[in-house]
């Protein structure tokens, strides 16, 4: 049996899966969690993708690796290769207005939104790197000064595997190049011009690999992991769920992670200057028109922790409660809000009475207020002329039996529901069967069952949230 690797290297932690490369049978996994907060040191990434593998009883018998990760994070490398600063992650909002001058340096209102959304596919929020790059010249000149090299978290990971033997050996992909705001989705080229607007210069940047391009091989003994298994190009980790859940078009991957997620695979780039959708390309030579927020499966952890209970009795909580929750809404910008382009916002509780004063309209006004923010998403995708024929729901969100019954009915589709898994992680392990066996399109793999939950649709929860979404105050 020939297996394969892929990883996850997500915000919250990592996971490795091991695969059968022909059958896609799981063979072995491992995990390991990442350390709290937006600007994260990223040898925290390499030492638990040490202990995932580890865990995963190492890559001694492994053939290939691929690397999925989260997207966006600023990761800059000095002319030696070392680590300038910890990473300030996608949900780091502090260059939201670095992101406000970037746009209006394009042209004032619409005209720079839309020269963004022209130039490389999206208009930028805090979330992008080249806000962050922006962020750094303006903040900390010292450390854009050492800047010799930038890269994503999954390009360092990537990088640090294959023995990190200079700067010239980093490499990236389409899927994780497109998320930068420095990469045109349009031209499948770098845009120096705008980094250099944004950074006042161009570091070196990762070689941008083809979807089943070689990115060399494990290095012995790097990050404690047997040398020799062919590396993957890697990708951003919602191409890797794209490609984990084998979307099509026509198909849309709702993934409540710790960001929420509405994407769909496209033949076409898109380009919409509102910022909502933001047109990344996917791992296969596609692309990934998608919605993310910055608030999902935390609003969970965060309601349970308000109410003292764990996520089992959060569920039944929000199950027992009507529709609607009596008219009670959770706002659930916790961490400030990327879609809508709310950076400074908080969350907020609106519709308190006597009646909605309990923990069981409390856990489902946190239930349908997240499914609301990822309804509006998918009307966004669905807008811009994108079918919309499966939904799928994966992430440690799609756990909660609750999120499960009311997506349905606030979405007003039905939702397909794949065994709990690591779709990320299987996303990329299919990226490495593909490297090892070539060709123009991945290995298939036998789809997983899928259990389909369907409910009367519940428009007045989404109009009652429409109503109060905005009235939130900012942080302080
Ligand atoms: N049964 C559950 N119900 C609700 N949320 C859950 C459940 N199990 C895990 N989670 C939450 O899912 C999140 C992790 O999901 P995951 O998709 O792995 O996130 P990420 O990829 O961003 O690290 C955590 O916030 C965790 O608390
Ligand atoms: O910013 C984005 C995508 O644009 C996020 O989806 C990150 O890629 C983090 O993903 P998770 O850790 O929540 O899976």
């Amino acid at each position: 049996m020939t297996l394969v690797a892929g990883v996850d290297s997500s915000t919250q932690s990592c996971k490795v899966v091991i695969r059968d490369a022909e059958t896609g049978a799981l063979v072995r996994e491992g995990r390991a969690s990442h350390p709290d907060g937006t600007e994260v040191d990223p040898a925290a990434w390499s030492a638990a993708l040490e202990t995932a593998i580890d865990a995963a009883g190492g890559l001694s018998d492994v053939a290939a690796v691929a690397v999925g990760g989260q997207q966006h994070g600023m990761v800059c490398l000095d002319a030696e290769g070392e680590v300038v600063r910890p990473a300030l992650l996608w949900n780091d909002t502090r260059s939201a207005q670095a992101a406000t001058d970037l746009i209006a340096e394009l042209g004032p209102g619409e005209t720079g939104r839309r020269a963004w959304a022209d130039a490389v596919g999206l208009v930028p929020v805090a979330s992008f790197t080249v806000t962050k790059l922006r962020w750094l010249a303006e903040h900390e000149p010292a450390n854009a000064e050492r800047t010799a090299a930038v890269c994503l978290p999954h390009d360092w990971l990537t990088w640090k595997l294959a023995g990190a033997s200079g700067l010239d050996a980093l490499v990236t992909d389409r899927g994780d190049a497109s998320g930068t705001g420095y990469w045109s989705t349009h031209t499948n080229e770098y845009r120096p011009d705008l980094l250099e607007r944004a950074f006042g210069r161009t570091p070196v940047l990762p070689r941008v690999l083809g979807p089943a391009e070689q990115a060399g091989t494990v290095a012995g003994g790097a990050l404690g992991a047997a040398g020799g298994a062919l590396l993957g190009p890697g990708t951003g980790d919602n191409a890797a769920a794209a490609l984990g859940i084998n979307a099509e078009p026509g198909d849309v991957v709702l993934s409540i992670g710790t960001s929420g997620v509405v994407s769909t695979v496209s033949s076409t780039p898109s380009a919409d200057p509102s910022g909502t959708v933001a047109g990344f390309a996917d791992a296969t030579g596609n692309y990934l028109p998608l919605v993310v927020t910055l608030n999902a499966a935390r609003v969970l952890d965060a309601t349970a922790r308000l109410l003292g209970v764990d996520h089992e009795e959060l569920s039944r909580l929000a199950l027992t409660a009507p529709a609607g929750s009596g008219g009670l809404v959770v706002v659930p910008y916790l961490e400030g809000e990327r879609t809508p382009d709310r950076p400074r916002s908080t969350g907020a509780l609106h519709g308190l009475t006597l009646a909605t004063s309990d923990p069981a309209h409390l856990a489902r006004a946190a239930v349908e207020g997240l499914l609301c923010g990822l309804a509006d998403g998918l009307e966004a995708i669905a807008a811009l002329g994108n079918p919309v024929r499966r939904v799928f729901l994966v992430g440690g969100g799609a756990r909660s039996e609750a999120v499960r019954r009311l997506a349905p009915a606030v979405l007003g589709v039905p939702v397909l529901v794949p065994p709990p898994g690591e779709y990320v992680a299987d996303g990329a392990a299919r990226q490495a069967a593909w490297v090892l066996a070539g060709g123009s399109t991945p290995p298939v793999w036998p789809a997983t069952s899928i259990e389909v939950f369907e409910a009367d649709p519940v428009p007045f929860v989404r109009e009652r949230y429409a109503e109060v979404r905005d009235m939130t105050a900012d942080r302080v």
